[in-house]
């Protein structure tokens, strides 16, 4: 069967250094992959390849077969990709209800406002926000903002959910919600990647792991594999014997 999603030999440079340095990998539809590797390793530049945040200078994006690495943001996410960012983007002036219907509309099935609206509610209430639908992002601790950023991912109906940290920072009984609503999102059918140096998490959720190392794929496999792989135990570990 196709991949949902095929990175064929990406590179992206910041001037001189190779972030993203020949990147190949695949995403089965159903999968939840997890995308690990030390910092600075090129893994949220390659999620920004993906959804049309930043342009590859080569190499060759496919979704559902199709090419995508020189559209732009919107189409991708019209296209069925839909992500959230490490450093939370939120619209504060918006109540919760707007941020998520803001998502709806400019998602895979586009939608009158009102309709968005309607949309957003269950998306609140799976995420844990039901009862603060008509705040002001801007009052919403950290965390409340990500469960909000998430939810306004899903409102885009994507079949293809990146995830950038969004288990980063929560306290152990966020973190065991957050792996089960994670869990619930792949039971109904969602592929995701998701970025995350939460590793028990990776284990916990992950059926595939790739890991990145100075722009490049240093292994591949089940998370057992991948993570106990010499190259990848170095990677993190630094080249450093001492
Ligand atoms: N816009 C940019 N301009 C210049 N350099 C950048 C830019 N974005 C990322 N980089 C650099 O590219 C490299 C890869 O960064 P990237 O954020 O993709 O790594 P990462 O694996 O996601 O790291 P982390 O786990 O710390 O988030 C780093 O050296 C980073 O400093």
């Amino acid at each position: 069967m196709q991949p949902l999603l095929e990175l064929h030999g990406v590179s992206k440079a910041f001037g001189g250094l190779r972030a993203v340095d020949g990147l190949t990998a695949s995403v089965r539809r159903g999968e939840v992959v997890g995308l690990v590797g030390p910092n600075g390793s090129g893994k949220t530049t390659a999620l920004n390849l993906v959804t049309g945040n930043l342009t590859a200078d080569s190499g060759a994006i496919l979704f559902e077969g199709r090419p995508i690495e020189r559209a732009a943001a919107h189409r991708i996410t019209r296209a069925g990709i839909a992500r959230t960012f490490q450093l939370v983007r939120v619209m504060p002036s918006l109540t919760l209800a707007e941020n998520v219907a803001v998502g709806a509309m400019f998602g895979a099935r586009a939608c009158s406002p009102a309709e968005a609206q309607e949309r957003a509610l269950p998306l609140l209430a799976r995420v844990g926000l039901a009862a603060r639908a008509e705040e002001r992002a801007r009052s919403l601790t950290y965390i409340d903002q990500k469960r909000l950023e998430l939810a306004r991912a899903l409102a885009a109906e994507p079949q293809l959910l990146l995830l950038d940290e969004w288990l980063a920072g929560l306290n152990p009984t966020e973190l065991k919600e957050g792996i089960a609503l994670i869990a619930a999102l792949a039971a109904d059918g969602l592929t995701i990647v998701m970025v995350e140096h939460v590793m028990d998490a990776i284990r916990a959720l992950c059926s595939r792991c790739v890991v990145m190392n100075a722009g490049t794929k240093i292994a591949e496999g089940t998370p057992a594999e991948a993570l106990s792989d010499p190259a990848v135990i170095k990677a993190y570990l630094g080249d450093d014997d001492a």
